[in-house]
């Protein structure tokens, strides 16, 4: 009988999750899976999910949220062999569309039984935070800052601080030390990228693959205010490649020194604002179930 925790986001996504909570109690007595639920709170999360891993002993910890809940599993599955599996549940559950996890929550529980494993790399920023997915200085991490202070969710809100942060500053001027080369340039976002895709849809980062041993920094250069709509259209139509403002590096190891403090943003989850960014790929830790 295999053993499964669900750690369940209560608010994410904007969503109830009473109905979801019936589904998985129908789906694991069915299927004589031996589970336990927590629900995450506003903090303290991490000790939770510790204790009810000791206590529980599970085989499989299911984040069932959105990207946020995603990578307070994952950090607290790292260096251990347990698995990962993923409910999207979020807003914008952008590793999960990475993964090709179904959206269908019923679909999503069988991989329970049904996925393979995929053990994914993470990057570990500032030595205590970790990435999965795609974390940026700048542009994004503005929006999702003012997103996450609100109470609104949603796609909808997500573009109302997209425009309000059209009439903001993020430039900065750049040092970026890599492992074979170092340069300066001023930019308007950076981004560390172990996927590809952000939630809504966007590719930011075309030869992203969450297990291929390296991340990607994606640098949006300073581009003047008539090509803000260039570089959008590119960046909605998967086009990024031929943006002359777009450029992608490949590294295994990352140091970034901003000339001022800028927002920085990690799997969607707001950190403040740094001027100093550590960044170095740990591979294959996080075995999560995904589609066969
Ligand atoms: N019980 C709770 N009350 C208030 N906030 C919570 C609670 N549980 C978790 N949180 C917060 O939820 C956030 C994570 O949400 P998550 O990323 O999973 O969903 P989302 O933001 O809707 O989706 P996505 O990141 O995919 O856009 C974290 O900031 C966490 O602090």
């Amino acid at each position: 009988m295999k053993k499964c925790l669900f750690i369940v986001n209560p608010i994410s996504g904007g969503l109830s999750k009473k109905q979801f909570l019936l589904e998985l109690e129908n789906f694991c007595r069915s299927e004589q899976l031996e589970y336990g639920v927590i629900e995450t709170a506003n903090e303290g999360n991490d000790t939770r999910i510790q204790s009810a891993i000791k206590s529980f002993q599970p085989q499989v910890v299911v984040a069932c949220g959105g990207d946020g809940t995603v990578n307070l599993v994952a950090r607290n599955l790292l260096n251990t062999d347990m698995e990962m599996a993923i409910i999207p549940l979020g807003s914008a559950n952008g590793l999960a569309g990475d993964l090709g996890i179904p959206s269908d929550n019923q679909k999503a529980l069988q991989l329970l039984l049904s996925g393979k494993i995929r053990a994914l790399d993470v990057i570990a920023i500032n030595e205590d935070e970790y990435c999965l997915h795609l974390s940026d200085l700048g542009f994004n991490a503005t929006i999702v800052e003012n997103f996450n202070r609100s109470n609104l969710r949603g796609q909808l809100a997500y573009l109302l601080f997209f425009l309000k942060s059209l009439f903001t500053d993020h430039t900065r001027n750049y040092h970026f030390i890599l492992p074979d080369q170092s340069f300066q340039k001023k930019a308007a976002m950076v981004v560390l990228a172990n996927g590809s895709r952000y939630g809504f849809g966007a590719e930011v980062n075309p030869v992203g693959r969450p297990d291929d041993g390296h991340f990607e920094l994606c640098v949006f250069s300073n581009y003047p205010w008539y090509a803000f709509f260039s570089v959008l259209f590119h960046f909605l139509t998967g086009q990024l490649k031929s943006s002359r403002y777009y450029e992608v590096f490949s590294t295994e190891r990352l140091f970034i020194k901003a000339d001022r403090p800028v927002e920085l943003q990690v799997d969607g989850e707001p950190l403040g604002p740094f001027d100093e960014v550590n960044a170095i790929l740990l591979p294959r830790r996080v075995n999560t179930l995904v589609p066969a």
